[in-house]
């Protein structure tokens, strides 16, 4: 890999708090264009020196006729081509005198846009073709600013993308670095290459060169701890940290007691037949339980599970060494921005996941996260390059809360066999008929709701459970998983029957946004 200072183009996204924001920066990534994400208080002198050879400004939760909302100066506009991505559309149409206002209904999710007129931003569609893209907003541009006109529409005559008639200013309403704007990549491509002219010369290929010799650098001597989860994060995470600083990296597994059933022997298992790295393992089920009695809010409920985890590293450092001073997490950006703002940019909170926005505030350790910038998927493929086994990389995610996120409502050691017991034959019945892999991730959730059924002419009055299964590629957005039928009616049979507390099963169809995967 060239190194980053010789790259020819890079790209500046400006980030007004998106939450994918960091999503941009992963397709110009896969374009093999170098790019960096800033705050918007960067100033126009500054952003003249970084010499970018693009712009493009992000979504965000705010609304440009806002008071005291992230802006920009306009003539940041005339530095370098720009394209705008939602928020990032209004602000410019806000600050070159078009009209930006309050939708009579927000757009949120699918939707089809109509192809214009022949415009380079979509070469390779067909102008009147309607292409499917993902909508996430409630203000709208009215009017074009002067000197623009527009290339793309929704739905009754919206204004879905505008491009300026002489500079190289373009913008889209929608999303395009989402997944489920299937060409969206295409249309990033086409403003990097066309509009832009980079070069893609930039290959990641060797991240992982790169992150080692940082990692060796960072640690020296020191001793190393890795919360190891058994999930694909920390694994490929602890493989990384092990080959950069080798038998200094001892892996910390701990069993919380929301773990799934007989995950604590699994997880045991498959690291020591392919990791051959020091684990330990810790159990602190009573620990957690003792954290979490009697609270139900689940901002709550993800900090005290965070605290713990960082209590129970600490004690468990002191029997690896006294010189432990780094804690190794195989944290990924979807936990980092969905907890906090990663640039100081103006994302807000959407659930303090437990590894980012739920540590303890005075932690001992320094942290090393490798994985800190990529998705998902990214880091599936860097587990691969590592010679991780598909058996690992190809798990479905579980959040380190487990089991206490999906207990809606206070957690008991009862409610959480309950759940443990339905989870496991939800998973089960999804294995035998063959749609693991099809599956991004799927779980069960007990509601704190009972419902009267029959039952051997009994009456019952008892929980309802809620299963969850999504498609996505990243987790940032998802959809619900489209089951056959027979096979929902075959798990909620047998959940019904077999489980002793639940008597009725609902399947859950709400997509990311404007939902979560998870329930808390
Ligand atoms: N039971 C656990 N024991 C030790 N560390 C854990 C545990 N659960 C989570 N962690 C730590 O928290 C981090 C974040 O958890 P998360 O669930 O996002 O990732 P993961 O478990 O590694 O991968 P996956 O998303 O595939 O489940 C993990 O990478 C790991 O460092
Ligand atoms: O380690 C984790 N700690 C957490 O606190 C946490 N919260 C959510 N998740 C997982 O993140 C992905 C996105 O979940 P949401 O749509 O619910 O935010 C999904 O895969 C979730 O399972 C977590 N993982
Ligand atoms: N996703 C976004 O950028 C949203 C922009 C603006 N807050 C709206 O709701 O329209
Ligand atoms: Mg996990």
């Amino acid at each position: 890999m060239a190194h980053l200072t010789d790259m020819s183009s890079r790209i500046l996204i400006i980030d007004y708090g998106s939450q994918y924001t960091q999503l941009i920066a992963r397709r110009v990534r896969e374009a093999r264009v170098y790019s960096e994400i800033h705050p918007p208080t960067r100033s126009v002198e500054w952003v003249r020196e970084w010499n970018p050879t693009g712009i493009i400004l992000s979504g965000g939760p705010n609304s440009v006729y806002g008071e005291n909302v992230p802006t920009a100066d306009p003539a940041l506009l005339d530095v370098a081509p720009t394209l705008g991505v939602c928020y990032g559309m209004q602000l410019i149409s806000h600050l070159l005198g078009g009209e930006v206002i309050r939708g009579a209904h927000r757009e949120y999710g699918r939707d089809e846009v109509i192809i214009d007129e022949g415009e380079a931003l979509f070469a390779g569609f067909t102008p009147g073709e309607r292409t499917q893209v993902w909508m996430s907003h409630g203000d709208h541009v009215e009017k074009a600013p002067p000197g623009f006109r527009v290339v793309a529409h929704s739905g009754k005559q919206a204004i879905a993308a505008i491009r300026h008639e002489s500079k190289p200013i373009l913008a889209v309403q929608f999303h395009p670095e989402v997944a489920h704007t299937p060409r969206g990549s295409e249309i990033i491509a086409n403003f990097l290459f066309d509009t832009c002219r980079c070069t893609p010369d930039w290959t990641p290929g060797a991240f992982i060169e790169e992150e080692v010799a940082k990692i060796r650098a960072q640690v020296g001597n020191a001793r190393v701890i890795c919360g190891l989860s058994g999930g694909v994060d920390s694994s490929v995470a602890a493989a990384l940290v092990h080959r950069a600083i080798g038998d200094q990296l001892t892996c910390i597994f701990v069993d919380n007691g929301l773990l799934r059933l007989h995950e604590r022997e699994q997880v045991e298992r498959t690291f020591r037949a392919h990791l051959g790295i020091d684990l330990r393992v810790v159990d602190a089920s009573q620990q957690f339980l003792d954290a979490l009695a009697g609270v139900d809010d689940p901002e709550t409920k993800r900090k005290r599970i965070g605290h713990t985890f960082i209590d129970v590293f600490e004690e468990a450092a002191q029997s690896v060494g006294d010189d432990v001073r780094f804690l190794v997490q195989g944290t990924l950006y979807p936990d980092v921005i969905e907890s906090v703002s990663p640039t100081g940019g103006p994302s807000v909170t959407i659930k303090s996941h437990h590894n980012v926005g739920g540590l303890k505030p005075d932690m001992k350790f320094a942290l090393i996260e490798p994985l800190r910038e990529l998705f998902k998927d990214e880091v599936r493929n860097v587990g691969r390059e590592l010679g991780l086994p598909e058996e690992m990389v190809g798990r479905h995610p579980f959040p380190g809360p487990g089991l206490g996120i999906r207990v809606i409502s206070d957690v008991t050691q009862e409610k959480l066999d309950v759940l443990r017991q339905a989870d496991a034959i939800y998973l089960e019945e999804i294995r035998s008929a063959g749609l693991y892999n099809e599956i991004w991730q799927a779980f069960a959730v007990l509601l704190p709701i009972r419902s009267v059924g029959v039952m051997g002419d009994e009456r019952t009055y008892e929980n309802v459970l809620a299963l969850r299964a999504v498609t996505s590629t990243d987790g940032m957005t998802a959809d619900w998983f489209h089951f056959p039928h027979e096979v929902l009616g075959r798990i909620s049979n047998r959940i019904i029957r077999e489980v002793t507390g639940i008597n009725r099963v609902v399947y859950d169809v709400s997509s990311k946004p404007p939902a979560t995967i998870e329930w808390e």
